[in-house]
């Protein structure tokens, strides 16, 4: 069996017995948080994005079909198993819960021992899922975020902000004469050096929502929601001076300490720009920092698409 400590359940019912009922026979399995009705049960969801759902079927308003198939629609929560739980228990009844995006059925009245035996399987299991995801957006060497997942964050980040009008920065950070510092210092103490600078651009990346990724080899990108230029010109800055405060000797650098360049970019997302457009400008920032003698940070203020 896994460990599904700080699992958290969502239990949605219209009848407050029932869900008392639940939070009673399952508390010890995990953290259960109940919603009455399947509206509040879908604002729940959204906001708990709990670990396991189990849904009535039969409500008024909403139902728990209706549950299952808006929480499949919604990029968020599609990957969230629910079960139903129903008291119209034909097998038809069975197979359009699992029709509407069910991931399992549980007969009404509840039996305990049968409720638990179900709901710790599918705790299992959506531990083991959460861990897969979590080694497929991780990067293998640094343990930071891959580039898989800033692209993906990066078409979310933009749409959203689109819809906002905030402006979202990125910042591509990437270290001076590193193939310098392999030649000298061996393979090995160049990973170990990309494992610390991972670690300290991680804690630099304060917001909720910001994040560090690698890139590409000695290259590392910020993904910071709702960062303006000026802010972006700070914390470009700020990662720049904190890589040199780590005092990594780099013996082969004109700076004879490991340094970096950084290419900062702020836009909003107005139409005719593209996700690509802030990578871009991003780089081409960068590439000027490099050009302007290395260890500084570059900004790159856009108004229309890059050419
Ligand atoms: N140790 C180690 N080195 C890596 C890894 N990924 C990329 N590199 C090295 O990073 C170096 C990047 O070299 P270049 O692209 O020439 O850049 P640079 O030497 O940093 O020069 P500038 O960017 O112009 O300052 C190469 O020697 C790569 O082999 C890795 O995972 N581990």
């Amino acid at each position: 069996m896994s460990n599904t400590n700080g699992m958290k359940i969502l239990a949605i019912d219209d009848d407050s017995f029932t869900l008392a009922m639940i939070a009673d026979m399952l508390g010890d399995l995990a953290h259960v948080d109940c919603a009455n009705g399947g509206a509040q049960g879908l604002t729940a969801a959204a906001e708990l994005k709990p670990d396991l759902i189990l849904c009535d079927v039969v409500m008024p308003t909403v139902d728990g079909h209706a549950v299952c198939r808006q929480l499949r629609a919604d990029e968020d929560t599609k990957h969230i198993p629910v079960v139903c739980v129903s008291g119209a228990c034909a097998e038809s009844d069975e197979i359009a819960a699992l029709n509407a995006g069910a991931s399992d059925f549980i007969r009404k009245p509840l039996s305990a021992a049968l409720l638990r035996a179900r709901v710790q399987a599918h705790l299992d299991r959506a531990a083991e899922v959460a861990h897969i995801w979590d080694l497929a957006r991780r990067d293998g060497l640094t343990g930071i975020f891959n580039r898989r997942y800033f692209d993906e964050r990066l078409e979310r980040e933009w749409a959203r902000h689109r819809r906002s009008g905030q402006p979202l920065a990125i910042g591509i950070v990437d270290l001076d004469r590193f193939k310098q510092f392999n030649d000298f210092y061996g393979h090995v103490k160049g990973d170990q050096c990309l494992v610390q600078v991972a670690d300290l651009l991680r804690g630099c990346a304060r917001r909720p929502d910001g994040f560090a990724a690698r890139y590409g080899g000695e290259e590392f990108v910020y993904l910071l929601p709702g960062m303006s230029m000026d802010e972006a010109d700070r914390f470009g800055a700020a990662v720049c001076g904190a890589i040199r405060n780590m005092a990594q000797p780099h013996e082969s650098s004109e700076f004879h300490i490991l340094t970096a360049s950084i290419g900062m970019a702020s836009v909003r997302p107005i139409t005719g720009l593209a996700p690509s457009d802030i990578i871009r400008m991003a780089d081409r920032a960068l590439y000027q920092a490099k050009l302007a003698g290395r260890n500084q940070h570059m900004n790159s203020i856009a108004t229309k698409p890059a050419n």
